[in-house]
């Protein structure tokens, strides 16, 4: 099935919702997505220490995607209200010219082995590049499985690291770990060769881990946004200045990645990739070569007047190993997905990453986030103040004609509301 444009999947029922995705997505029924058949206790007792419980979290999907010229469902794992709304409208308008264009570097991730106490570090890093085949060998041993599906190591890098206590020899490991994120893979490695390459170098291992700047394995993301769709040539240039600022200033410029990274996030986690490793990658990324915190995007008006934007940043996840493989929920969202490599992952998400950083910036140089966001932060504020399901569509509609989408007057309207149907 094609997902077309699914205009209006917002206004289906959830049962509706589900139905759709799980035609898109070649299921019967998607009964793994509901809330008491997702990941169970014994489960989750296997994947972490001193389980207690399962998190819910709201699982979305967002619309309107086309990346590469393939109609793309995306699955998206967050708190956080109008994240799925911003994502769907932003691939709503790149889809008038083509949607999304993405590519990827090969998948290669790198470990770090630190050698200390080197008397003659530059001859070390020398003895250390003449063993290169070697070491190569030694720790390609390590991971036979990853060799038969066309990884392992790629090069042995030596990097001398002037610290405030002494001069130390990093040697890297740089190994394409192909569909899976790596890190287990890339520290098995690191150990496994550690003592040898500090017995050559002269000195003692100390750490033997994977960097989590993952800066060899980049996806990229570009989107034409047509000037008319965007709202004129006047919101073009002033997105542009919205871009700029993030650019030229650190205060701006890790707002605006936040932006994207509400987008990045939730595909990671609810493909069942870790976070945490994803964000370190792109802070660390968004270091210029100036050595300023910079934005991680970029947005240009092209030749014609449309508004083009741009994505590039360290992409480490991947569909084996981790929870991608345990979390049934995960799973099924690879499934919605349809994507087979963990580079087409990779891209999807980073596509998913500019959407957002579009969706949110182009609101900001308008009408400002608050109408769009507020108004669907209204439930949250609404139901936290006690509404039931019946009362609800009645207080979030006070809260957003009165533009006071608070507490206090949620609250207010609440008590006038069935004071009213009290009488
Ligand atoms: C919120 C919208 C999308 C409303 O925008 P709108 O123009 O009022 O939306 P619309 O009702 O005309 O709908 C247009 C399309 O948007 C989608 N859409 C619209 N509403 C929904 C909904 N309820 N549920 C699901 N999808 C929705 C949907 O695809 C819809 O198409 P349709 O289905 O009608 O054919 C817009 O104002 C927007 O994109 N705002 C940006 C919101 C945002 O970025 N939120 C993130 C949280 S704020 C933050 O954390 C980051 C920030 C902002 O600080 C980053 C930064 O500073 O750069
Ligand atoms: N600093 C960090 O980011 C750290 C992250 N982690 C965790 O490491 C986990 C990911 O490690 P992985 O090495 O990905 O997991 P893993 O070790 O579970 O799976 C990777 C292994 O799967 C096998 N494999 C089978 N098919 C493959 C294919 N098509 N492509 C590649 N390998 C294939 C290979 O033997 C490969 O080594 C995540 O859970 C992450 O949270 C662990 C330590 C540090």
């Amino acid at each position: 099935m094609s997902t077309s444009r699914l205009a209006g999947f917002k206004d289906l029922s959830v049962a509706q919702r589900r139905e759709l995705v799980a035609a898109h997505a070649g299921a019967d029924a998607l009964s793994v997505f509901d809330p008491h058949s997702g990941l169970g206790l014994e489960q989750a007792d296997h994947m972490i220490e001193n389980v207690v419980g399962v998190l819910g979290v709201p699982l979305g999907v967002a619309t309107n995607f086309t990346v590469n010229g393939r109609d793309v469902l995306v699955p998206m794992a967050t708190e956080e209200p109008s994240v799925v709304a911003a994502a769907s409208n932003a691939a709503r308008i790149a889809r008038v010219r083509g949607g999304f264009t993405t590519s990827s570097t090969d998948p290669i991730m790198q470990a770090q082995v630190q050698i200390v106490d080197v008397a003659d570090p530059e001859a070390a890093r020398l003895r250390l590049l003449e063993a290169r085949q070697e070491l190569i060998a030694l720790a390609d041993q390590q991971d036979p499985r990853l060799v038969e599906f066309g990884g392992g190591v790629r090069d042995l890098v030596v990097r001398l690291v002037d610290s405030r206590v002494q001069r130390y020899v990093v040697a890297h490991l740089v190994v394409d770990v192909r569909d899976a994120m790596g890190a287990n893979a890339v520290n098995t490695m690191a150990e496994a060769i550690a003592e040898r390459a500090a017995q050559i170098a002269g000195g003692r291992p100390l750490l033997r881990i994977l960097t989590n700047k993952a800066d060899l394995r980049l996806a990229r993301a570009r989107a034409v946004f047509d000037a008319e769709s965007v709202g004129g040539a006047e919101v073009v240039a002033d997105i542009v200045h919205a871009a700029a600022l993030a650019e030229a200033d650190p205060y701006r410029a890790a707002t605006h990645n936040k932006g994207i990274m509400n987008g990045i996030t939730a595909v990671v986690l609810a493909t069942g990739n870790d976070t945490r490793a994803v964000e370190a990658g792109a802070h660390s990324h968004a270091i210029g070569p100036d050595g300023r915190y910079t934005a991680l995007s970029r947005f240009e008006q092209d030749v014609d007047g449309n508004l083009v934007g741009t994505l590039e940043l360290p992409m480490a996840v991947g569909l084996v190993g981790g929870a991608t493989k345990v979390h049934p929920v995960a799973q099924r969202a690879v499934q919605v997905l349809g994507v087979s490599t963990a580079a087409e992952l990779a891209e999807i998400i980073t596509a998913v990453g500019l959407a957002q950083n579009f969706a949110a910036v182009r609101a900001l140089a308008t009408e400002g986030i608050q109408r769009g966001h507020m108004s669907l932060h209204a439930r949250n504020v609404a139901v936290a103040a006690g509404a039931t399901d019946a009362e609800l569509a009645a207080v979030v509609a006070r809260l957003v004609g009165d533009k006071a989408v608070r507490a206090d007057h949620a609250e207010k309207v609440l008590g006038e509301l069935r004071a009213e149907a009290g009488r």
